[in-house]
């Protein structure tokens, strides 16, 4: 696959382990940056390696930042985008599996870089399920493109005072 990735300046050792991994295993690692640990705002890394998912240039984007929940703001806000912070194996399988999320973000303060590993292995093995998740992944894409999903219908137990 092709796997665009980015770093700030909280996940430089990250990008190179977790990018050596991925070039082990024949991805096609395209490393946008940063390159050095100078002190970067990772909203600009974010936009860049979106656009590279959006514009087909990247199969999935990578992105690790110091907690990645910034990170996971910032790709959420692009249209198009569904960016998954994973900690763990479960999210990983649940983001890929249920979510069809196109963006792994990690921290690196987080976890250590061999649990990255064993992230990108399970996200990258994962296909998407489709069925009842493919209906909820249009609701969310729905609401991407700033539509109610509540606008023209009440839903039984949604909105309504519990007893
Ligand atoms: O994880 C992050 C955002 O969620 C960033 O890595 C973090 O906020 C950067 O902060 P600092 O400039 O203090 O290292």
């Amino acid at each position: 696959m092709r796997i665009a990735v980015v770093a700030d300046h909280n996940a430089l050792p990250m990008k190179a382990q977790v990018g050596a991994w991925l070039t082990a295993r024949g991805h096609e690692v395209d490393d946008r940056g940063v390159h050095a640990e100078e002190i970067v705002d990772y909203p600009l890394l974010c936009e860049d390696v979106c656009a590279q998912v959006l514009a087909g240039a990247a199969d999935f984007a990578i992105v690790l930042g110091g907690s990645g929940s910034g990170e996971q703001m910032a790709c959420n806000k692009i249209r198009g985008i569904r960016a998954a912070l994973c900690h763990d194996t479960f999210v990983a399988e649940v983001a890929r599996g249920n979510n069809d999320a196109n963006v792994l973000v990690m921290g690196a303060k987080v976890i250590a870089a061999d649990a990255a590993e064993r992230i990108c292995d399970v996200w990258l093995a994962t296909r998407f399920r489709g069925g009842r998740h493919a209906d909820r992944v249009a609701m969310i894409m729905a609401l991407d493109r700033g539509e109610s999903l509540l606008a023209d219908r009440t839903v039984p137990g949604v909105g309504a005072p519990g007893r």
